[in-house]
């Protein structure tokens, strides 16, 4: 398998090499040359297979001339192995058409294990016989940074920077990052919003100067190792609910785009989605995008879905470059420099043809909370919530059944839970002393210098 950047202006590289190499040399994103197709019968055949078996059959055509079956067999099988439940992604029913894929049963309570647990593995193997340091950068609004710090602390040769919005994580997310005292683990906390920081990342992967130092790598969806690892479970839900006789729905609460575009992928591969519903909170870029076009930035308005405040999707690029057959470098680089663009009529016709979109106040996330708590028996996080009350309220056919994605586990978020349904969600065992344990992290301001040079300092440069 080979992959392209979204800007036609990078070399094409192998699975290996765009797992190491993160962001694309041209500032665009890497995304294969062509979809793997599953047939009918490809997809008959996912039926009663384990989720590792199940991850195999997905993810091989992508992993393909860099791992045998069974390398990313055993990857897979100590990847899930750290999850909790043995279905990984167990599907939960709430009403006779609403269910819920709860994503959240990893190390860390969020969706983002599912593909870091995996990322971890992926660059220990990659990097085995290598002497040269990897130097991980990343920006996280508060799942992807513990994630990845789980994934990669301690482990030799990886020194992983981490920036969070000060202030704008929960405490339980920024604990997650900042109880972690492995040396190669070092959190920054940025004056300013997710937005910065990850700008501050794609700068850092664009400064030659500064790559010519550091190996970077990326943890973000910007990796597309992530996304790849996160079409399994379209798939994996999709045919526990009939696939691929029976059509089926996802509604996604979004940010990055990077979960929806995911499933965007099953599609591509063939797996028979009805829909898929993205929903933003009160930051509602994509939602203005996908219902008319208008993909401008607003600044970022601070809720109580931490995670989703986000104005500037990283992977909402993958969507323009696939729809419009090819470069969008023209387009972003005019994005880029006055932070709006109109989507072409040919890219929202065609994304319309697949998703539709919702924006979700604080009043609908709460009581959806509510309803979840009173009618299902759920207690839900605010996140998974947003994604929740735009599939009850998505005109779809009767006979179709939308499964929500629930991308935390509610005790990350447990004062916004307790104050929408009085319910306070307590943290699993094996998180259970978080509270105790010492942190650490610095504060930087929000400027590109500054984190630039925190870097410089402390990270291992190419030998
Ligand atoms: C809990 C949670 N839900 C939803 C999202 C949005 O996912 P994406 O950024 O892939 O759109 C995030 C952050 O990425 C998250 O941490
Ligand atoms: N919500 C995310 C933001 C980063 O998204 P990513 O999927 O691109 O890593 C977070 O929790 O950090």
């Amino acid at each position: 398998m080979q992959y392209q950047s979204t800007r036609g202006g990078a070399p094409l590289l192998g699975f290996r090499d765009v797992t190491l190499a993160g962001l694309a040399s041209d500032g665009g994103l890497y995304v294969p040359t062509s979809w793997p197709r599953f047939s009918r019968e490809d997809i008959e055949a996912l039926k009663g297979l384990s989720y590792v078996e199940t991850a195999v059959r997905v993810m091989a055509p992508f992993t393909a001339g860099d791992l045998s079956e069974d390398e990313l067999r055993a990857l897979c099988e100590q990847a899930y192995g750290r999850f909790s439940q043995a279905a990984v992604t167990p599907l939960v029913q709430l009403d006779h058409r609403h269910f819920l894929l709860e994503l959240f049963h990893g190390p860390t309570l969020a969706f983002k294990d599912v593909a870091l647990q995996l990322l971890g593995l992926l660059f220990e193997k990659f990097l085995t016989g290598s002497s040269e340091p990897l130097t991980i950068v990343g920006a996280t609004s508060g799942d992807t940074g513990s994630a990845a710090i789980d994934a990669v602390a301690g482990r030799h040769g990886v020194d992983i920077f981490m920036l969070h919005p000060k202030g704008r994580v929960s405490d339980v997310q920024r604990r997650q990052m900042t109880t972690v005292l492995a040396p190669n683990v070092h959190n920054i906390a940025i004056e300013g919003s997710f937005d910065d920081a990850q700008a501050m990342v794609k700068a850092l992967f664009n400064d030659r100067d500064f790559t010519g130092r550091f190996r970077l790598s990326a943890v973000n969806s910007i990796n597309w190792a992530r996304l790849m690892a996160q079409v399994v479970y379209y798939f994996y839900a999709a045919v526990r609910l009939g696939a691929p006789a029976q059509k089926v729905a996802f509604a996604v609460p979004t940010g990055n785009f990077g979960d929806v575009f995911a499933g965007y992928v099953a599609a591509r591969m063939g797996l028979p989605v009805e829909r898929l519903i993205v929903a933003t909170n009160v930051n509602d870029i994509l939602h203005r995008a996908l219902s008319s076009g208008d993909y401008s930035a607003g600044t970022v308005t601070p809720t109580a879905a931490p995670s989703m405040d986000i104005q500037v999707s990283s992977n909402f690029e993958r969507l323009l470059s696939d729809l419009a057959g090819g470069s969008v470098a023209e387009q972003m680089a005019g994005f880029e420099s006055s932070k709006a663009m109109r989507l072409t009529n040919a890219q929202q016709e065609g994304a319309a043809k697949l998703f539709s979109s919702d924006r979700i106040t604080p009043e609908e996330m709460n009581e959806t909370m509510r309803w979840a708590h009173a009618e299902a028996a759920q207690v839900i996080d605010p996140h998974s919530a947003i994604g929740l009350a735009a599939a009850r309220r998505a005109e779809l056919p009767a006979d179709v059944p939308v499964v929500t994605l629930a991308t935390a586990h509610p005790a990350k978020f447990a004062d916004a839970v307790e104050r929408a349904t009085g319910v306070r969600p307590s943290l699993p065992a094996r998180v259970g002393d978080l509270f105790d344990r010492q942190e650490r992290y610095d504060v930087l301001p929000g400027t590109l210098d500054a984190v630039r040079d925190y870097i410089a300092e402390r990270a291992k440069p190419r030998t």
